[in-house]
């Protein structure tokens, strides 16, 4: 086994239902401390194929390894963890005894649930009833009972839904501490901001078939979106930029332009060359979210 690749394979991975293929020919691959998110619309295929790596639901067709192993066997689930998407706790157990309680099942000692409450910033509430816990509390301690026993793979599901920014980046920073500790993580939702900045890799289902599967800056290069630029004019020339410029007024001050990536900096130049007539130039490439409607398009090949 030693000379196997270490990863989460997916090879051609097929789900039916009926006559209906709702993961349709996946190949997909996560390595050792990689974080990829799996992005696509209500119903694309993603908590079916989250099941079917963690042996939850079978594969039809095509093959999957969770880091050497079958999906479902004993050390297929030994090697991965999983936080579902709405993670149900016994509310009258305190943190501490819910984590200790897991941490048995797994066959480990249970000062391995103290350290983790720490770590997941729960260790002051952790005498408390997990019925008192905030949303995001709960997510934290879904994520530390994931984090019991050190699996190879972590899968989330949409994880961050319901969770305020400050809870969310709190929430994604200890899953950056799960992949800097070697952990290949699967991620999967529908906040694309924060994603942006979290995941080494973006993977997009439609309709049951994977249509992107790269890096975000690889992502934009295949997309060949325009990016937009927004020139904020003198407060009494709004009107005369947007003429010599071509572009859409946004507001009072400020004009937008669009243009192909290898026009930009000609662009630039000429906004630039208004001098005095200008205040400001902002270049905005296209966003997670742009990428992410471009893609999932019926009619994009
Ligand atoms: N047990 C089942 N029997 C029949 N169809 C099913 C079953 N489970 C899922 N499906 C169908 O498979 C498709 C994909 O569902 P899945 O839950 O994987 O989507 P999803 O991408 O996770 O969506 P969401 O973002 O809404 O969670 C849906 O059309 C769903 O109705």
């Amino acid at each position: 086994m030693g000379h196997r690749e270490m990863s989460l394979i997916v090879d051609k991975a097929t789900r039916r239902y009926g006559t209906v293929e709702t993961v349709s020919a996946v190949s997909l691959r996560v390595g050792a401390g990689e974080r990829v998110a799996l992005l696509g619309h209500n119903g694309a295929g993603k908590t079916t194929l989250m099941k079917m790596i963690l042996g939850l639901n079978p594969v039809d067709a095509g093959r999957i390894e969770v880091f050497g192993h079958a999906p479902g066997t004993r050390a297929g689930r030994a090697a991965c963890a999983y936080l579902p998407e709405n993670v149900a706790f016994h509310s009258s157990l305190t943190g501490r005894e819910q984590l200790r309680l897991y941490a048995r099942l797994k066959g480990e000692a249970a000062r391995a649930a103290d350290g983790l409450l720490e770590r997941v910033g729960l260790a002051d509430a952790a005498n408390r009833r997990i019925g008192t816990y905030s949303k995001g509390m709960r997510q934290r301690l879904g994520l530390a009972q994931a984090m019991l026993g050190r699996p190879k793979l972590t899968v989330l599901d949409e994880p961050t839904s319901g969770l305020d920014p400050i809870s969310r980046r709190d929430f994604y920073a200890l899953v950056d501490e799960l992949a800097e500790r070697g952990a290949a993580v699967l991620l999967s939702s529908h906040a694309l901001t924060e994603l942006e900045a979290r995941t080494d890799r973006i993977a997009i289902l439609r309709d049951g078939h994977l249509v992107a599967d790269a890096a975000l800056d690889a992502l934009r290069a295949q997309a060949g979106l325009p990016i937009r630029l927004t020139v904020r004019a003198r407060a009494d020339a709004v009107e005369e930029v947007a003429g010599r410029l071509g572009g859409t007024r946004l507001n009072g001050r400020s004009v937008e332009l669009a243009c192909a990536p290898a026009e930009k900096m000609d662009r630039i130049g000429d906004a630039a060359a208004l001098g005095a007539l200008v205040d400001d130039i902002d270049v905005v490439p296209p966003s997670l979210e742009d990428l992410y409607r471009h893609f999932s398009r019926r009619d994009v090949p």
